[in-house]
């Protein structure tokens, strides 16, 4: 039978599978934003329809609260809950030492929030993300819109003295308005094309006056789940040494996807 999933969905679903098998009953969760996210949303929904598990989820975004609780999960704010057991979200780029680039969604801010108040990180991602060095992807860094111009500028003379040229800053677009981040805030992406040294470029970005939160995810990662349109996933830890993840085997994958289907979300 021909796979309801297309070959980038499909490495998409896997990597969320594996990290389902991770998430325990009592647990409180952090749910990330974006494509690969939503899968592992959908499927902690099915595994509480299923099991009857008792989880409580901290959405990232306005966008995954919603659809956490349209899939059955009970969605607290982080503040609510205090402190997470484990939080489960996608990523732009994934290096071998679990570093990351985040906010291609434009939720970084809050995805770093609920990251960092939790036991535990695993970044649940296909293989076009993993990278030897960051860079390629833009990074996103979230501004407050006062001002926002005179930031971009301090941006960029900042980049000019500490990289050799050829990166531009561009403001993000949602047609033809200023893409809105959750907060309000605006988003500039910074065009790089490779990063030397994430660990001296994320503090100096975060000290410009206007800067709220840059995609730099360093240190944060615990674990990557890797998925692959073949159907494996790989779990990488620190280093980026790869062993098979296992699998749950208590979801009827075609009937839930199927489902899906009929629900023309797939
Ligand atoms: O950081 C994010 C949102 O701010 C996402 O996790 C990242 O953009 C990956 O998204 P996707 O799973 O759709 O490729």
């Amino acid at each position: 039978m021909r796979d309801p999933l297309s070959p980038a969905d499909r490495a998409k679903f896997i990597a969320a599978r594996g990290a389902l098998s991770l998430v325990e009953s009592g647990m409180k969760l952090g749910l990330g934003t974006g494509s690969t996210a939503n899968w592992f949303v959908r499927l902690l929904g099915e595994r509480i329809r299923v099991e009857g598990i008792d989880v409580v989820g901290v959405a990232t975004s306005s966008r995954t609260a919603d659809l956490a609780r349209k899939v059955g999960i009970e969605v607290m704010d982080l503040d609510e809950a205090g402190w997470l057991d484990l939080t489960v979200d996608g990523a732009d780029e994934v290096d071998p030492a679990l570093n990351l680039i985040k906010g291609g969604g434009g939720a970084h801010l809050q995805e770093k929030i609920v990251a960092t108040a939790s036991d535990r990180m695993v970044v649940i991602t296909d293989d076009s993300k993993l990278v030897p060095h960051l860079g390629a992807f833009p990074l996103p860094v979230e501004v407050i819109p006062f001002g926002w111009k005179a930031t971009k500028a301090i941006i960029e003379e900042l980049l000019e003295q500490i990289l050799v040229g050829g990166h531009a800053v561009t403001p993000r677009y949602a047609g033809q308005e200023m893409f809105r981040t959750d907060e309000g805030n605006y988003i500039l992406d910074l065009h790089l094309r490779q990063i030397g040294d994430p660990h001296r470029l994320s503090p100096l970005l975060n000290q410009v006056a206007g800067v709220v939160e840059n995609g730099l995810f360093l240190g944060v990662a615990d674990q990557v789940m890797v998925g692959y349109s073949s159907g494996e996933v790989h779990q990488m830890s620190d280093g980026g040494a790869m062993q098979p993840a296992p699998i749950l085997d208590d979801i009827d994958e075609l009937a839930f996807l199927m489902n899906l289907v009929d629900e023309q979300k797939v």
